[in-house]
């Protein structure tokens, strides 16, 4: 075959292997079980790495396991996933039946952006995990005070004001954006955004290619802050959920590119059990489509930039809330956020008008010499309490 690098048959026990899909361990004797994130992190059965939390509902769990002869990346294929995982070193191993090859000139390079920084995720975590497993987070998870209630304050902010609940996001940097402000002190400027009428707020922690840290997030948790906040990171595997509650994160997010439905499902089973918020966030009618299929979502992001190629459009958010999708969406009370691209009061009214109850917005606030007044000419009003 043009073009083949290697082509062999693997060992019927390889097959046995790939057969199992994402690798699935069960977490106990019934039908539960986890998904290839969990595993990886370490919470399989038996391990002493779960923490006991997980331990004591696992049994909660109830996943259904994809078709037994589906692979990893036919189940991502199904799901219109293109993001790829990092590879191991050198090109992509591809599987046919019972044979495996590699192509040649298929680059182990990302793609994109977003695939760049997740396979950067990938090698971050395995890192982070060496210096920090699982079980010793279960310590610090045991001295965090307790999540705050994202979607709550999400509800009172848009009832109190009648406008969307503002999420506004501490953000230094961005791939898109470049530097967007010098002199970044994320306390100061979470500070800011509290006093100026944010529900919530966004942090981002991601230092590669955003220029922040979990360590703004704990010192703005620290500072006093009582807004609830979102861990803004790429979430590859359930370690970072348990790293983030432990740095004081009241709500993970989760980007459907990214990750497959039995991924997100479990994910968000996890949060729940941590008291924690997730936000699902899509960026187009099928990833809205798979979200709205997956049990216990309650906060969809609808983002407006496209991450691949950083095209920002508005009017994606109403696409995605127009017809059945909207009505679905109602009938199952989800908090709708739009997110990025938002600058004026007549943004917001457009995208309130589509169907959300909340708004993430970042550069045009970040950006202003004092973010939180830049809330009210956001809104047109004061929104602060
Ligand atoms: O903003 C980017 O360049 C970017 C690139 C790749 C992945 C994610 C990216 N941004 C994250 C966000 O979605 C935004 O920080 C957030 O929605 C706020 O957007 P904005 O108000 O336009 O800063």
């Amino acid at each position: 075959m043009e073009g083949v690098l290697s082509l062999q048959r693997f060992p019927s026990s390889a097959i046995q292997r790939r057969l199992s899909p994402f690798n699935l361990h069960r977490l106990t004797r019934s039908s539960s079980c986890a998904p290839l994130r969990a595993q990886q992190s370490g919470i399989t059965e038996g391990s002493d790495n779960a923490s006991s939390a997980l331990e004591g509902k696992v049994s909660d769990v109830k996943i259904t396991e994809p078709k037994v002869n589906m692979y990893q990346n036919e189940v991502v294929d199904s799901q219109g996933i293109k993001i790829r995982r990092r590879p191991p070193t050198g090109p992509p191993l591809h599987y046919v039946g019972p044979f495996e090859f590699r192509l040649q000139n298929e680059g182990n390079t990302p793609r994109n952006i977003l695939e760049e920084i997740v396979w950067h995720k990938d090698k971050e975590v395995s890192q982070m995990k060496e210096k920090r497993p699982l079980y010793t987070l279960k310590k610090a998870l045991d001295n965090v005070p307790p999540p705050k209630d994202f979607v709550g304050a999400l509800k009172s902010a848009h009832q109190r004001t009648g406008l969307p609940g503002l999420i506004a996001e501490v953000k230094k940097a961005s791939p898109s954006r470049g530097i967007l402000r010098e002199d970044f002190d994320p306390v100061e400027i979470a500070q800011s955004y509290e006093k100026g009428g944010a529900a919530c707020l966004s942090v981002l922690t991601d230092e590669k290619y955003f220029k922040g840290s979990f360590e703004n997030l704990q010192a703005i948790r620290e500072a006093g802050v009582q807004c609830p906040l979102l861990c803004k990171e790429f979430i590859v595997e359930a370690w970072q959920i348990y790293y983030g509650r432990s740095k004081g994160a009241d709500a993970i997010l989760l980007i459907a590119s990214v990750l497959p439905d039995l991924d997100i499902k479990y994910m968000i089973k996890i949060c729940k059990i941590l008291g924690m918020a997730t936000l699902v966030e899509v960026h187009d009618e099928r990833e809205m489509d798979r979200v709205l299929a997956i049990e216990g979502v309650d906060l969809i992001g609808i983002n407006n930039r496209n991450l691949e190629t950083f095209e920002v459009d508005i009017g994606i958010t109403k696409k995605l809330l127009e017809g059945e999708r909207g009505e679905l969406i109602r009938q199952k009370d989800i908090l709708v956020v739009g997110e990025s691209g938002l600058f004026t009061p007549e943004d917001i009214a457009f995208v309130q008008e589509a169907g959300v109850k909340a708004v993430l917005v970042g550069e045009s606030l970040v950006k202003q010499s004092d973010p939180g007044k830049g809330i009210s000419a956001l809104f047109g009003r004061d929104i602060s309490e």
